[in-house]
């Protein structure tokens, strides 16, 4: 390491390797160090293993029986400590701890180390002196692209569901229990995410990818794919200005790449919470309303096969009647959230009833900045969400005149429009009806359509303009079905 560099803990003052460093973060279980390893040789960079240093820290602490609660003494160790990586080997003050590190005594240790505001001072600051001696690399962590390196041109954020990981750290031990490490990274995370100093969490210009369904050599691709220098001579240095990353990627977006599973982070206001009432009433109402329609209603439902499986969509259903609502939420079983207007909090039955149900208020007619805000932050939770492209209710059997709210959402959060026809609510309850009369309903599924941006950075205008044009004729179409089919089945 080298004395003389000053590190004052600013972004701006990160050494030079900054300029070709890609940086994941995530938490424990999401395949950080698999995939940075890969990605370091596919693209013949160094890899650094962040996590291994605190874990280095974590180790040399227990060796010299320092109290972990002893913040001095923590701060003094890192400062003195030599760790040398030889290879995938650490050296911590010449001993090799390679082993030692991944053991149970250094993971329950190293959480209150990493915590430690002296000691992450000198990590961080360790972590840029090696990228500027290696001309950046690939570096994994929990703050790399947030804290470490703000300006790396690459930052990716690698998650998968709790059980997900649990299950792949399970894969790789004999000695702990599913639950027990499920509760130890549940326990994890919650430190990593809400420690003051250097928070885990993605940063607002980089990428997330969930991984839970991912192979390795997809979530690689998705990473490289991200890389602005691939195909680049190595040798040259990368342009004074890079390239926005954005334009990069959207030329590098093969078909073949899970786009399903990448999306954007970007500084959103909090997804609405969901109290426990609001979550046991969503069950049983959907539930409920399910097998109302499925009796009263004959409800059928086509193309389930075409919703994506995890992840964030937006469904963008006709709108025909006030069951509609209901109706789109019976697609999934996932939870799906809803722009409702505002009057429907007029009568407060009415308003507990759309909040139990995942609704939350737009202003319709005025370009409501909060409730888009609020949507995308739903989204960036990785929720459904429905939105209604016709705005309002209307009549018959065309579909046109669509407001660009939802093209707009979805290519902000790069996430799916899935149009829905559902056939037969406006004969089942039409505007300034009371009480609905049964009949038939066939809610028809159609193919999720992508936005056309670039994978990061502004959305032109035009584009969701031309998004919504192409989102007009496919809703058109998955209504026509749905009426077809109902035609059909209530003829015969
Ligand atoms: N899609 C995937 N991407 C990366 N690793 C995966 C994936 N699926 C399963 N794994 C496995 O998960 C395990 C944990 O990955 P690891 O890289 O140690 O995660 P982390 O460094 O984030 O804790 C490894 O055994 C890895 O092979
Ligand atoms: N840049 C980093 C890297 C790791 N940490 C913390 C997070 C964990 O509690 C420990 C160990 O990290 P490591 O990546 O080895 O942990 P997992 O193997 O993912 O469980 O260090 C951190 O705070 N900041």
């Amino acid at each position: 390491m080298n004395p003389n560099r000053s590190v004052d803990g600013q972004p701006a003052s990160a050494p030079s390797g900054a300029a070709r460093v890609v940086a994941i973060d995530g938490p424990a279980g999401s395949g950080k160090s698999t995939v940075a390893r890969t990605v370091a040789g596919r693209l013949g960079m160094a890899h650094l293993d962040t996590g291994a240093m605190y874990r280095g820290v974590a180790f040399a602490a227990l060796e010299a029986g320092i109290d972990l609660g002893d913040g001095d003494a923590l701060d003094a160790l890192a400062e003195r400590v030599d760790m040398a990586f030889d290879g995938s080997r650490l050296l911590v003050d010449g001993a090799d701890a390679t082993e030692a590190i991944r053991g149970q005594a250094v993971s329950t240790a190293v959480s209150p180390v990493a915590t430690n505001a002296g000691v992450r001072e000198v990590m961080v600051q360790r972590q840029r002196e090696w990228a500027a001696d290696h001309d950046g690399g690939v570096i994994e962590g929990r703050d790399i692209g947030t804290a470490v390196f703000p300006d790396a041109p690459v930052k990716v954020f690698l998650t998968a569901t709790p059980e997900e990981r649990a299950r792949r750290r399970s894969d790789e031990t004999d000695d702990v229990d599913l639950e027990t490490l499920a509760a130890q990274i549940a326990e994890r995370d919650e430190r990593d995410a809400n420690r003051a100093v250097n928070p885990m969490r993605p940063a607002d210009d980089g990428v997330v990818i969930d991984t839970t369904d991912l192979n390795l050599d997809q979530v690689v691709d998705a990473v490289i794919a991200l890389v602005p220098w691939v195909g680049e001579d190595r040798k040259s240095r990368p342009p004074a200005e890079p390239e926005p990353a954005a334009d990069t990627v959207a030329e590098g977006t093969a078909p073949s790449l899970p786009r399903a599973f990448v999306r954007p982070a970007q500084p959103v206001v909090d997804a609405p919470a969901l109290g426990i009432g609001a979550r046991l009433g969503y069950r049983a109402i959907s539930g409920t309303s399910r097998a109302l329609a499925k009796v009263a209603y004959r409800s059928e439902i086509m193309g389930k096969e075409r919703l994506p499986r995890t992840g964030p969509y937006i469904l963008a259903p006709s709108h025909r009647s006030g069951l509609d609502f209901l109706l789109a939420a019976m697609v999934t079983r996932r939870r799906v959230r809803w722009m409702a207007k505002e009057s429907l909090w007029t009568y407060p039955a009415l308003g507990s009833f759309v909040d139990v149900m995942g609704g939350f208020q737009v202003n319709r007619g005025t370009a409501d900045r909060r409730s888009l805000r609020v949507a995308e932050a739903v989204l960036a939770d990785g929720q459904p969400l429905v939105v209604f492209p016709e705005g309002t209710r209307r009549n018959g059997a065309v579909v046109e005149g669509l407001f660009d709210g939802a093209a707009w959402l979805a290519s902000r959060q790069r996430v799916p429009l899935v149009p829905v026809g559902i056939a037969g609510t406006e004969e089942a309850m039409s505007t300034g009806t009371r009480l609905p009369r049964p009949g038939k309903i066939v809610i028809w599924i159609g193919e999720p359509l992508w936005p056309d941006v670039p994978r990061a950075g502004r959305v032109p205008r035009r584009e969701v303009t031309a998004f919504s044009d192409r989102l007009l004729p496919e809703l058109q179409d998955a209504f026509d079905r749905a009426n077809a089919h109902r035609g059909l089945t209530t003829l015969g």
